[in-house]
């Protein structure tokens, strides 16, 4: 068990490094504590693997340390970092019985035959895989194949991560919740830490205590689920968590105020403030799609907007509408009808976020 820490780490690929964008991973610091169950979400290509690599041993940091419980562990092999990994696709013998495949990485640091028999019926208990124990894992299917391959890594009680690549890449969709949900269930009986690689945000909102959002090899923002959707910290965040993402509008920063485009827009005048010290021509409003407030009728401070589109998903619908020539949301309740060709709509300023060069700014009890 162990709490893992990153200290000023950076990888790149590339032999003569010129510039950020030639980090696959941008020098970060970033702990880990004993026991947690993380995520680590983003899109293809943000750096994923590479750190998860990086943790595991698979590759050496090009910069920085990773220290395991205050012992710095780069030189060490993956082998001597006592770390598990469970990969997209399942990393097992098909020739040895599955009991044999889960007994494999105890039997390899010589356990003796009794605590072998211990562990593997009760990782095979929780996985579900005790009727398959004397199967030959070539016949299994391939979620009970990603089973073994999991139980595989929590066979070692003294591993001090457990680290998922995209774990149930290979998993039918109704059995993905299943695993899931045992994932959890083994967190809670093991208080293993654990780091849950995806590019999809249920999944990691459903594994996960806290997730690190990464973006071109950055973590921008290192929260719970709530918190990622509440106040995302850049740009990125709002944009990928939540379904459609945050809506943005670029403003225009005038002495008096900010503007879309003729549209002046209400905020406090300590972010406007702030606006006006970053000096920055990149500053947006974000609103959640969940927030924009929608009406039939004009009311006051709405603005009249020409709806494009309800598409209607079952319990709610989501209102797409053009403003100043942008294409913006708005999620709608089931009894929530709009039927005329506009609409009049009020971004409410207590779910609105002041975002300058992509990052959220805020000021006191916000
Ligand atoms: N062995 C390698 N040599 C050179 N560049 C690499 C290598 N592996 C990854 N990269 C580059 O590093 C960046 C990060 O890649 P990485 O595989 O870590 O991302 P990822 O988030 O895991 O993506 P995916 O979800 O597609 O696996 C990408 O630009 C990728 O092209």
């Amino acid at each position: 068990m162990a709490e893992i820490m990153l200290k000023a780490l950076a990888h790149t690929y590339v032999s003569n490094p010129q510039s950020p964008a030639d980090y696959a991973i941008r020098e970060m610091t970033h702990v880990w504590h004993q026991g947690g169950a993380y995520a680590l979400l983003g899109p293809s290509g943000c750096g994923k693997s590479t750190l998860l690599n990086i943790i595991s041993g698979l590759l050496q940091p090009s910069d920085g340390d990773v220290v395991f419980d205050s012992r710095i562990v780069n030189e060490l092999p993956p082998e001597e970092r006592n770390i598990a990994q469970v990969f997209q696709f399942p990393v097992i013998y098909d020739t040895m019985t599955v009991f044999d495949n889960l007994a494999f990485p105890l039997r390899n640091i010589r356990t003796p035959e009794a605590k072998v028999r211990e562990r593997v019926a009760e990782v095979a208990d929780i996985l579900d895989l005790v009727p398959l124990l004397r199967r030959k894992a070539k016949n299994l299917t391939a979620d009970e194949k990603q089973k073994v391959s999991m139980g595989r890594g929590l066979v070692r009680d003294d591993v001090s991560a457990i680290l998922f690549d995209e774990p149930l890449t290979v998993i039918d969709p109704q059995l993905k919740w299943k695993l899931r949900r045992k994932l959890k269930e083994i967190h809670e009986r093991f208080n293993i830490t654990m780091i849950y690689v995806t590019h999809d945000q249920l999944e990691a909102s459903t594994f996960a205590e806290k997730i690190a959002v990464m973006y071109e090899g950055q973590v921008v923002q290192f929260g719970t689920p709530r918190e990622l959707f509440e106040k995302p910290a850049h740009t990125f965040v709002g944009f990928f968590i939540g379904s459609p993402g945050m809506n943005f509008l670029e403003m225009t920063v005038t002495e008096s105020g900010l503007s879309f485009g003729k549209l002046p827009i209400p905020v406090d005048p300590r972010l406007l403030e702030l606006a006006h010290r970053s000096g920055s021509n990149n500053v947006k409003l974000g609103i959640r799609p969940e927030f924009v407030e929608v009406h039939e009728e004009v009311g006051s401070n709405t603005l009249s907007v020409k709806v494009e589109d309800i598409q209607d998903l079952g319990t709610y619908s989501i209102l797409s509408f053009r403003l100043n020539g942008v294409s913006l949301k708005a999620r709608l309740g089931e009894e929530h009808a709009i039927r005329g060709e506009y609409a009049h709509v009020r971004f409410p300023e207590a779910s609105t976020h002041l975002y300058i060069d992509e990052c959220r700014v805020e000021v006191g009890n916000d």
